[in-house]
């Protein structure tokens, strides 16, 4: 089943055009890395697929139907800075949190809806950390509640904005299994990251972006030195080509 499929997209912000004719397609379980350099329109396109951004034009469905009907199914991961930290709520509240879109800010959280929060903190091993208040903790412990919080909504797909920056070696290792366990179990998962390495090794296929989709294939087979020259507007023999593996 498509999880996410964006066509033609275009998104002006600030009177620039910042994406531009944008198509991509993200079925149930794959694991996608979104690549580019700063300023390429990533964040852009994960919130256009939130609902978030304005459209000049194009389209964006969600498991089949059009966003403006499907955001309660799209899950975020943001940058973990864009998280107010400082707010007095336990990691437990934290996660529901993640559920307004689906309870609304006017209903009480239910039965499913605590259900979803204890799934969904168990999945990344934060069940015994659930009382802590969330300026408690880690780098990593935050990432693992912003993944829950994104989870508890049980999204068609799941969007991670950069979710490895500022994270040491193990976390992002354990943060690696896990998404590529849930797209292993049928989750569209799509990961922002300017880690590229981790992305050829972790990633089903790649997404090359510079305000357009430059290309998308497997990592065996973006092996091409022009596209990652393309995207990232590197010189012939760049170091970074040759750690890529690309040439
Ligand atoms: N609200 C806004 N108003 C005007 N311009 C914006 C706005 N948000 C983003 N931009 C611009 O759009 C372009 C794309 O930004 P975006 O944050 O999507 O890039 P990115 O690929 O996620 O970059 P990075 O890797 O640095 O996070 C940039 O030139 C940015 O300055």
């Amino acid at each position: 089943m498509t999880a996410l499929s964006v066509q033609g997209l275009n998104v002006v912000l600030g009177g620039r055009l910042v994406l531009q004719d944008v198509d991509l397609k993200l079925e149930a379980g794959d694991f996608m890395g979104l690549i580019g350099p700063n300023g390429a329109g990533k964040t852009t396109l994960l919130r256009s697929a939130l609902g978030l951004v304005r459209r000049s034009s194009g389209t964006i469905e969600v498991a089949g139907a059009p966003i403006s009907k499907m955001r309660q199914r799209v899950g975020y991961v943001p940058q973990r800075h864009e998280f107010a930290w400082d707010f007095p709520i336990n990691v437990a509240d934290a996660v529901l949190s993640g559920r307004v879109r689906r309870v609304g800010w006017v209903r009480r959280a239910g039965v499913a809806d605590y259900r979803a929060v204890n799934e969904a903190m168990a999945r990344v091993g934060m069940t015994a950390l659930r009382d802590r208040p969330v300026g408690q903790l880690s780098g990593g412990q935050r990432q693992r509640v912003l993944v829950a919080r994104a989870l508890a909504l049980r999204p068609s797909v799941l969007l991670l904005d950069e979710p490895f920056t500022g994270l040491d070696m193990p976390t992002q290792e354990l943060l690696t299994d896990l998404f590529t366990e849930l797209s292993q179990e049928g989750q569209a998962v799509l990961m922002t990251t300017h880690d590229l390495a981790a992305a050829m090794h972790t990633c089903g296929t790649l997404c090359l972006v510079n305000r357009t989709v430059i290309a998308t294939g497997t990592p065996d087979a973006l092996r091409d030195a022009e596209l990652w020259r393309a995207a990232f507007g590197i010189r012939p023999g760049s170091p970074l080509l040759a750690a890529l593996g690309v040439n």
